[in-house]
């Protein structure tokens, strides 16, 4: 396995909608059963299926509803209108999790009376984000709108980059006859990802909310660590879910917390981010990631490829990290490029 060491240029040219932390934007694969079929040929209907019955529209979401007699113009229009929803939802997901960061804070010190005021302050703040999130749909919306970004009329799907790179990591898999490789697809908008490939991997997809029944409603966070070698997993897929997140010390959980589900010395993680994330954050870039990754265990990236919206990373659980000197360097917030038009995308490892 090779070690990548320079960022490589994609001259692969995605169409996906991609949205996610401080303007950056994303998207996935298939559409779910309940609003293919009214509308995976008419991108309107499709838009129309997305909308809530009854829901209240605010200016932003009625937009998306603009119905033009050309469909080209319509098709435009809503992929527009989809990745402006994906990334509302992404701002204010962060601006949510910035709000209740800070009201933790505050609790744990006694504070002088500002902080008090600051406290009352956040949770108006916190009232009128929930009330837009709502208002767009909640996160159901925010899944179907995903889930539209990542259908083939948008361009595809991020498990076809990762097929190639796992069957030559495991080289010597028996795909007929062998036990099939075991996938933990975290964040799953569709069960059905990995299914072209279900004689050799066996997928175990889970989601915060599910948009099928056939996902697992689970937060990872809480997901217990397999207590045998035998539930541990040979890949890891954590795609566009990152970014999704809106703490950065949650992200570096996230990142730290999937080391226990992979099996040690082979076990492959699966990192898809909105490419901004990667080159024009302030205070992420490739390097620092991989540093990042090295520190938790995963010392070696099998691959990686930089698509028009999407870094995609393939990273090897060498060891895992059980305290020693593993795991234990602090990766803070800190600036690394400061520059103007930047985002500020970051992971935080304590
Ligand atoms: C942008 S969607 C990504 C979907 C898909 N993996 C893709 O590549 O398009 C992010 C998903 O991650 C899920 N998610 C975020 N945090 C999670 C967590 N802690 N546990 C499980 N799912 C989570 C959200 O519910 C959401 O459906």
């Amino acid at each position: 396995m090779a070690i990548a060491k320079k960022p490589k240029r994609s001259v692969t040219r995605r169409k996906r909608p991609v949205t996610a932390d401080a303007g950056v934007t994303v998207s996935s694969p298939t559409m779910p059963p309940t609003i293919a079929s009214s509308s995976a040929a008419d991108p309107v209907a499709l838009l129309l299926a997305l909308t809530p019955s009854g829901a209240d529209t605010t200016s932003k979401t009625s937009s998306l509803l603009t119905i033009t007699s050309s469909k080209t113009v319509a098709r435009k229009k809503s992929s527009l209108a989809t990745a402006q929803l994906i990334r509302r939802y992404h701002t204010l997901n962060k601006e949510l999790s910035q709000c209740l960061a800070r009201i933790e804070k505050s609790k744990e010190k006694t504070g002088p009376a500002r902080n008090a005021t600051n406290g009352v302050s956040d949770l108006a703040r916190i009232a009128e984000i929930r009330k837009e999130m709502d208002d767009l749909g909640g996160l159901d919306m925010y899944q179907k709108a995903s889930t539209l970004g990542q259908s083939k009329q948008r361009g595809g799907d991020s498990s076809k980059w990762l097929i190639p790179v796992i069957e030559k990591c495991y080289d010597k898999l028996d795909k007929k006859a062998g036990p099939p490789l075991k996938l933990l697809d975290i964040g799953a908008l569709s069960p059905h990802n990995y299914q072209k490939y279900s004689s050799w991997i066996k997928t175990t997809p889970i989601d915060l909310n599910p948009q099928d029944p056939l996902i697992t409603k689970m937060d990872f966070l809480e997901m217990p660590v397999p207590s045998k070698p035998a539930d541990l997993f040979n890949v890891v897929c954590l795609s566009l879910v990152v970014n999704f997140v809106g703490d950065p010390a949650q992200r570096g959980q996230i990142l730290r917390h999937s080391t226990q589900f992979l099996v040690p010395g082979t076990g492959l993680l699966y990192l898809v981010l909105p490419l901004p994330c990667i080159q024009n954050s302030r205070y992420m870039d490739h390097e620092l990631l991989v540093d990042m990754m090295d520190s938790i265990g995963y010392s070696t990236v099998v691959d990686h490829h930089f698509a028009k919206k999407l870094a995609y990373y393939v990273f090897k659980l060498d060891a895992r990290p059980s305290g020693g000197k593993k795991g234990t360097k602090p990766f803070p917030k800190k600036m690394r490029h400061d520059k103007p038009n930047r985002n500020n995308f970051c992971i935080v490892l304590t």
